[in-house]
């Protein structure tokens, strides 16, 4: 664990960048730091490693106060990953991921083992081993900057915007690769950004941070856009936090239709009688396996001769899917939002469709969910994952 006790940070030339700043970092959790540009949250972090010293208060990891530490011993047992990954650009790959553990003594082919070991931890070839970083994709460096921090593994972890410079593709796979990894190495993380949407996703605690170095609100992403503290929290939040906290809310409780799925051997006959007995507009066209064709009015039906195949009508696209035991109320309330029908469709693991639910019967789960409530449990995997694509 990591406390913060009352935190300042004064710079020599009066700038107050951390001011009173009380903060508990639980140990094998990711607690993102957020805020305005020059709210403090650089500052912050290098304090924990002794890269920059507090002017007040005091900074305890395991209840030991980190100025009775050496820094240089302090830091190799806490990884730092930066913005751009601050790689040493003459060094290998491979001697860049081995720089603590050859501080710390190891021998080189321990030293190499290990840093074959955690290239393949964070998704890279071992022919990347050899190469030098700019030889390396942006994402690529970052990648070899988490594994360099972690190659003594650390039990903290520091990273201050590590994947601010790659693009938003790359971007969001570094962040479910260190999703993953945090579920398999449980590092007490934390994590400096100036995106909610990438707190919200990595953290487990999120402490938002105003100008002028002062702590506004810390809570779990769902509380945080839930109920933010003051106003300077629900500007900071996004004024859409509504949609957004429907992350946090399995889909798998939806009540999904089935009756409204015919096969695409049925005529346009039975299925516009059946659109008529359930008074529906829109009927889900399967194929044989069950996998999901495309929507049919029950206005096309009507017009379409009684002895047409579905399958030799023109159906309207579905959009995309979303899958039921692993996506979020977002996903699903996204999938209904862009289908021509108003409706989106829930499929299984495998494709097969599950049933369909229309936006003004997501309207009513979401409603249920209302503003106060606890998700039922906290869905990384649906949380990460938004829209099904
Ligand atoms: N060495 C320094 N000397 C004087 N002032 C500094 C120094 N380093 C940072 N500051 C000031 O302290 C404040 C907090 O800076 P810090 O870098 O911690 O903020 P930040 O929230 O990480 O900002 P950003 O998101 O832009 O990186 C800013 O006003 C900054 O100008």
């Amino acid at each position: 664990m990591i406390t913060f006790e009352g935190v300042t940070k004064q710079y020599p030339d009066g700038t107050v960048a951390v001011d009173d700043l009380h903060l508990t970092v639980p140990t094998g959790n990711t607690t993102v730091l957020v805020g305005s540009s020059g709210s403090g949250k650089t500052t912050a972090l290098r304090m924990i490693n002794r890269m920059v010293e507090p002017t007040g208060g005091r900074i305890t990891i395991d209840g030991q106060d980190v100025r009775g530490q050496d820094p240089p011993v302090l830091r190799r047992s806490i990884g730092y990953v930066i913005q751009q990954a601050g790689l040493f650009p003459h060094r290998t790959v491979a001697d860049n991921i081995a720089t603590v553990p050859r501080l710390l003594g190891w021998s080189k082919s321990r030293a190499r083992t290990r840093a074959h070991e955690l290239l393949e931890l964070v998704g890279l070839e071992p022919e990347h081993a050899r190469r030098y970083p700019h030889q390396l994709s942006g994402g690529q460096q970052q990648r070899v900057g988490v594994a360099r921090a972690l190659a003594a593994d650390p039990p903290v972890l520091l990273m201050d915007e590590p994947f601010s410079a790659v693009d938003p593709v790359v971007r969001a796979g570094l962040q479910d690769e260190l999703l993953r990894l945090q579920a398999e190495l449980h590092k007490t993380i934390v994590f400096v950004t100036h995106d909610i949407d990438e707190a919200v996703k990595l953290g487990d605690s999120i402490a938002v941070l105003r100008p002028g170095g002062r702590l506004a609100q810390v809570a779990t992403p769902e509380r945080l856009l839930a109920e933010p503290a003051d106003d300077f929290v629900e500007s900071f939040v996004g004024y859409d936090r509504g949609v957004r906290r429907l992350s946090f809310f399995p889909a798998r409780h939806l009540r999904l239709r089935t009756d409204v799925i015919v096969t695409a051997d049925q005529t346009a006959g039975e299925a516009g009688a059946l659109a008529r007995r359930l008074g529906e507009p829109w009927l889900l066209v399967v194929d044989a396996g069950r996998r999901p064709l495309g929507w049919v009015s029950a206005d096309a039906l009507d017009a379409a001769e009684g002895r047409r195949r579905l399958d030799s009508l023109e159906l309207v696209g579905y959009g995309h899917v979303f899958t039921v035991s692993t996506d979020s109320l977002r996903a699903a309330l996204d999938a209904a939002v862009l289908s021509p029908a108003g409706r989106a469709v829930g499929v299984a693991d495998d494709g097969t469709v599950r049933g369909a639910v229309a936006q003004t019967e997501l309207g009513a789960a979401i409603w249920s969910v209302g503003g106060d409530d606890e998700p039922p449990a906290r869905d990384r995997a649906a949380a990460a994952g938004g829209a099904h694509e």
